[in-house]
């Protein structure tokens, strides 16, 4: 996918500023009450008991946490984070040598883990379990296996997508941690957080501004202080006012909902050539030249959890609230609030 402006993915200047305003304690990770209560009670609770922390899987859309919540658990074990991802651990060598050089109850990160090959996982299902691995000397005949200990350490597993981890590794997991999208209040103060470590001008309308048009995601949130810091500067006198960010929103094409023309592309094709759908995701994502991963990860989880768009049996279809957003009239029996119940103002 080009470089979205809305794109929960997070591109090379994400990466640049990530180093300064990524959260490092749980106290600055903000949002997300439910996980940060119950990770603060299960951090605490091995802390005490000198033990390494359970493994943790952690789920959700892009650009939500996950990678700095991992960041923020190692940091709050007082421990060190060694980091890789699903596909880079190509041979089961490869993850013999990062379990083999952990201190006790250090973490191991392993982004998208759900891209893990099968030879890899089966060395980590005794790793997880026993805190041993086997591994194969020599080849031939001649080949034995050793068994080797481990100290005790705590996998920590990201991935957009829990539906496609197999459940043996999945059931390994003693603490599964799910991550939903920010309210516009808890996004507000993410924005003045990272306005502030940036050493930008932004007034409290500003933020909120900025906050409900993010698409729920942090990510998303920092990038648009970003390009509307640019805009002030240049346009509005270097104050981030409610004024000011809904100009440059504006202009850089985001609406009031935080859709881009990518989220309007999907949502009327499903209208204009689809009738309002069902629709199969795979004619869905050739019809407006994207990937089905890229729907099903980044587009769609939004626009559902918005009430825009529905997952039904039968494909894709889009609701009530969406026909009315483009000013349009949902027909009868065709709308998926027929379906299921959207709910009032929906
Ligand atoms: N709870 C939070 N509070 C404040 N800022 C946050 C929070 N979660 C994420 N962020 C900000 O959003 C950025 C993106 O988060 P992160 O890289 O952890 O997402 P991710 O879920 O790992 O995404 P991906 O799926 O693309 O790997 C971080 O650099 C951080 O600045
Ligand atoms: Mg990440």
């Amino acid at each position: 996918m080009t470089d979205r402006l809305t794109s929960a993915n997070a591109n090379r200047e994400d990466d640049l500023v990530e180093a300064t305003i990524r959260p490092q304690r749980l106290t600055e990770y903000l949002g997300q009450p439910t996980v940060r209560e119950q990770l603060g009670i299960y951090i605490e609770a091995a802390k005490r008991r000198g033990e390494a922390l359970d493994h943790v899987l952690i789920f959700g859309p892009p650009g939500l946490g996950k990678t700095t919540l991992s960041h923020v658990i190692a940091n709050e074990l007082g421990v060190n984070l060694r980091s890789t991802s699903g596909p880079v651990l190509e041979r089961p060598g490869d993850l013999a040598a990062l379990l083999t050089n952990l201190q006790p109850r250090d973490v191991l990160f392993v982004d998208e883990i759900h891209r893990l090959s099968p030879i890899v996982e089966e060395v980590l299902y005794p790793a997880l379990e026993d805190f041993q691995i086997d591994i194969m000397i020599g080849e031939g005949p001649a080949a034995r296996s050793i068994k080797l200990d481990l100290p005790p350490f705590t996998l920590i597993g990201a991935t957009t997508r829990a539906g496609l981890l197999t459940a043996p590794l999945r059931d390994r997991f003693g603490i599964v941690q799910r991550l939903e999208f920010y309210s516009a209040l808890e996004l507000t103060a993410i924005v003045r957080r990272a306005a502030k470590i940036l050493g930008i001008a932004c007034d409290a309308d500003g933020a909120v501004e900025i906050a409900r048009r993010a698409r729920g995601t942090p990510r998303i949130a920092n990038r648009l202080l970003r390009r509307v810091r640019d805009f002030a500067e240049v346009r509005a006198g270097g104050t981030i006012t409610a004024a000011a960010a809904g100009d440059a929103l504006e202009m850089l094409k985001v609406d009031a909902e935080g859709f881009d023309a990518l989220d309007r592309r999907l949502l009327t094709t499903i209208i204009e050539n689809f009738d309002g759908g069902p629709v199969g995701v795979e004619s869905l994502a050739a019809a407006i030249s994207e990937e089905r991963g890229t729907i099903e990860d980044v587009l769609e989880p939004f626009l559902i959890q918005q009430g825009f768009l529905v997952r039904t049996a039968r494909g894709r279809m889009v609701t009530g609230k969406c026909w009315r957003h483009f000013g349009l009239v949902p027909p009868r029996r065709t709308t998926a609030d027929d379906l299921f119940d959207a709910g009032p103002g929906s």
